[in-house]
């Protein structure tokens, strides 16, 4: 197909690529003076209603579902040849498959593309579609002020999920593509994408699709050193049984975001060279929020686990925090109003979302403490925390720590939740603690209290 002018008020600057239905094309706004990508339906498919339907029911989806992790349709219309088109975000950084073929991606990296790709295909499911055709070449790239942002594309093969047993034709591409699909008329539901993500998150990890099912090389034997739970939750979403797999993309990326922010660092290696730069921006934020922080190792109920140590620039009080949790800073963050009226000071907060950390309904992992004066019994505290439900309650007693414990291990849907009140054996001074995990690990909890150093 030869260059046109325009679309429409869309200047064409270059082809970007074409597929099996469609060819998608970067053009200007000159109006709103910002970059489109558009994508036109083939001439040889423009007469044959049924793919024409198909062309602007993908439009419809994605100008419903209008979220950040799906590219986003702004208009269609219709050539005077009767094609139609379809005006959509432009992925300026290439495709997910570009990023594989460009060599192995750190493990956070892979994990972070993955919560992001399951993100997209969550609100997808939660809009009653199925995507069918999730492939690493199906995700796309957009440069963002916080670096590259993931957007699900091509939804030329979706389906509502009402109308799912009702599949007559084969649909998607081998590879990634579940069992059940490619028995023409087999029903299908929203595991059939679950099967997909675990193909692109064996690939996302391995450099490498996986084989045709069943799947029985986990990818840890070919990139040895991951956690064990990323091989359990990529073969049994690779499950030639889908009563196997995970429920849909939610527990799927739930999972996915539990791995990788469990105080365990996923991988033993270069650590530090990985980290580095954030760290060091973290760094300098705390230091200006009257922070300091600095990395130990030390064993930690699993050995070799890293810990930042935190400590106010008093020096009052150091706190560990496992690193994978310590992404954001600060000091002076308010004590709740309970503990204020018992006479708290601001305390320290490291966290991976510190501006939602007192929002239960958000996934925001890490440590707050501050110093209580006196050992007040704080079981009141505990009593108006914002999970759901009443929390199980333990003492806490070993050589440095007496005190109790307050645990809800599932808060809110989103991992676990201990609020923490202890004091050193005759010191009237009590540490009041909120630890925030990905699922419940009362060891980490244990260590956490432990390594507290009060001066
Ligand atoms: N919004 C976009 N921004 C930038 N590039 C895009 C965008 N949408 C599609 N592309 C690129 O245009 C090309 C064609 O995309 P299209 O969705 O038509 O087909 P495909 O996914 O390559 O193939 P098929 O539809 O056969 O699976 C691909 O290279 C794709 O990366």
């Amino acid at each position: 197909m030869s260059q046109p002018e325009a679309f429409g008020r869309y200047r064409v600057i270059r082809r970007l690529g074409s597929g099996s239905f469609a060819t998608v094309w970067l053009a200007q706004d000159d109006l709103l003076n910002y970059p489109v990508a558009i994508k036109v339906l083939a001439e040889n498919w423009a007469h044959q209603m049924d793919i024409q339907h198909r062309f602007l029911e993908e439009a419809r989806i994605l100008r419903q579902t209008d979220s950040t992790w799906l590219v986003a349709v702004h208009d269609v219309d219709v050539l005077p040849d009767g094609r139609p088109y379809m005006v959509m975000t432009y992925a300026d950084q290439g495709s997910v498959a570009d990023l594989v073929h460009r060599g192995q991606l750190p493990l956070d990296e892979a994990l972070r593309l993955l919560t992001e790709i399951g993100q997209g295909i969550t609100v997808l499911h939660g809009h009653g579609t199925i995507h069918r055709d999730i492939k690493p070449s199906n995700v796309l790239l957009q440069s963002s002020p916080v670096g590259q942002r993931v957007l699900v594309a091509d939804l030329g093969f979706a389906k509502s999920i009402d109308e799912a047993s009702g599949f007559t034709a084969a649909a998607g591409t081998p590879g990634y593509m579940s069992p059940e699909q490619s028995i023409p008329g087999g029903d299908l539901d929203v595991r059939s994408d679950v099967y997909s993500l675990g193909a692109v998150a064996y690939e996302l990890i391995t450099g490498r699709p996986p084989s045709r099912p069943p799947v029985r090389v986990a990818p840890g034997r070919i990139r040895p050193g991951l956690p064990p739970a990323l091989d359990d939750l990529i073969l049994s979403a690779l499950s030639v049984d889908r009563e196997s797999r995970p429920a849909d993309a939610k527990t799927f990326t739930d999972r996915v975001r539990a791995i990788r922010m469990a105080p365990n660092p996923p991988e033993n290696s270069s650590w530090w060279n990985r980290y580095r730069m954030p760290w060091q921006r973290a760094g300098a934020l705390a230091l200006a929020c009257g922070l300091l922080v600095t990395v130990v190792t030390a064993s930690f109920g699993a050995p070799g686990v890293s810990l930042a140590s935190v400590r106010n620039t008093t020096e009052e009080m150091r706190v560990g925090v496992p690193t994978a949790w310590a992404r954001e800073f600060h000091s002076g963050q308010e004590a709740r109003p309970a503990l204020a009226a018992a006479g708290a000071g601001p305390g320290l907060l490291a966290a991976t979302d510190a501006d939602d950390w007192h929002s239960t309904d958000i996934p925001s992992y890490g440590v707050y403490a501050t110093v209580v004066p006196g050992t007040p019994d704080l079981r009141g505290v505990a009593g108006t925390e914002p999970c759901a439900g009443a929390p199980e309650e333990r003492g806490f007693h070993s050589d440095g720590w007496e005190g109790m414990v307050w645990e809800w291990p599932e808060c809110n849907g989103n991992g676990a939740y201990s609020t923490v009140a202890v004091h050193p054996p005759g010191t009237p001074r009590t540490v009041y603690l909120e630890i925030r995990q990905p699922e419940y690990r009362p060891d980490v909890v244990d260590e956490i209290i432990e390594k507290v150093e009060l001066r």
